[in-house]
């Protein structure tokens, strides 16, 4: 089974406004509701992929529900534990150019932190965990390294697509995917990561100090995969972004969608990045039929 965590899940408020201006009265032409937070993404990825799987994290108040309801309406499973808190609203402003707002993390007790370990602890032999998304000021930035290490105790494969401490935190630890996009990367090495070359150089670090394998979104300049045996890089699919909430998120699900069921990393990551590339195109996340159509337009290289 494929689990995915989502600390601080969110409804992402998508406003189209025709042309922003700040400090006046501006009106959306459109809007959109989505159930959205990273690993919720992933979730929902997986499950137009086919891939059945559970997502866990915290939720609560209206907010939570219509993510709950969302998710359901999906055929998502989910077993989230219940705060006390609604969960936040993010809004994503598409103008000229694409702002986002983020609303702060929920407070998350001990008790409730204790909570999601012992549902981590449950994983069994071969079980995925994916945790995605940034960690509430309430919970240490050790959290997923303490998944991390669960899940090495119980055999289960660890994978993780966040940022600063949070990802400077698994460093050294055995993990079986990372997924930083190239700023992250460069930001955990105190370095900027302009070419795939570069990407490359930093990924095999990550490699060399414990990641079985790291997959490097760069946006529209492509990606890269290394493990200890292999190092690929490819293009992205030509077509016109319309929304890159989630891209790099559908980039994880497509990856695990095609390994999990034929182990063949080269296939999967070039299914990763038609995820993420078909996300990219779309409104909401990619579909199944927008991925299996991008994947002829994607060529990966095996690099010495
Ligand atoms: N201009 C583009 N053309 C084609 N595909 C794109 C483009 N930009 C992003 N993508 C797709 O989205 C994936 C993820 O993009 P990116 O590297 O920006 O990840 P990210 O920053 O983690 O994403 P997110 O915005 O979800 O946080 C890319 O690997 C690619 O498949
Ligand atoms: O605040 P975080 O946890 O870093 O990111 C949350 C978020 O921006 O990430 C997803 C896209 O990747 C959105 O669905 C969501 O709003």
């Amino acid at each position: 089974m494929i689990y995915t965590v989502t600390l601080s899940p969110s409804v992402d408020y998508i406003m189209h406004v025709d042309q922003f201006h700040e400090g006046e009265l501006n009106r959306a032409s459109k809007t959109f509701y989505y159930a959205g937070g990273k690993g919720i993404n992933v979730s929902r990825v997986l499950k137009r992929l086919d891939i059945k799987n559970t997502a866990l994290g915290y939720i609560g108040g209206f907010t939570g529900r219509f993510i709950e309801e969302y998710l359901e309406s999906e055929q998502v499973q989910h077993q989230f534990i219940e705060t006390e808190y609604p969960t936040r609203v993010n809004v994503k402003l598409k103008s000229d150019e694409e702002s986002e707002i983020n609303g702060p993390g929920p407070d998350i007790s001990e008790d409730q932190q204790n909570q999601l370990l012992k549902q981590v602890d449950q994983l069994q032999p071969d079980d995925y965990l994916v945790v995605a998304g940034s960690i509430p000021k309430t919970i240490p930035a050790t959290f997923y390294k303490e998944m991390a290490k669960l899940c090495e105790q119980n055999n289960a494969h660890f994978i993780a697509d966040t940022s600063g401490q949070a990802l400077e935190e698994l460093v050294g630890l055995r993990t079986f995917l990372l997924k930083p996009n190239h700023h992250e990367l460069g930001e955990l090495y105190n370095t900027s990561i302009e070419t795939q070359e570069d990407a490359i150089t930093y990924a095999r670090k990550l490699v060399d100090q414990g990641a079985e394998h790291v997959i490097v979104s760069m946006g529209g300049q492509g990606a890269i995969f290394v493990s200890k045996d292999h190092t690929y890089s490819c293009n992205v699919p030509k077509g016109t972004v319309k929304n890159s909430v989630g891209a790099g998120d559908s980039v994880v699900s497509g990856f695990l969608a095609s390994y999990s069921q034929n182990k063949d990393l080269s296939q999967a990551f070039k299914q990763g990045v038609a995820a993420g590339s078909a996300t990219a195109f779309s409104n909401d996340l990619g579909t199944k039929e927008d991925i299996e159509k991008l994947l002829s337009e994607i060529e990966v290289q095996e690099h010495a």
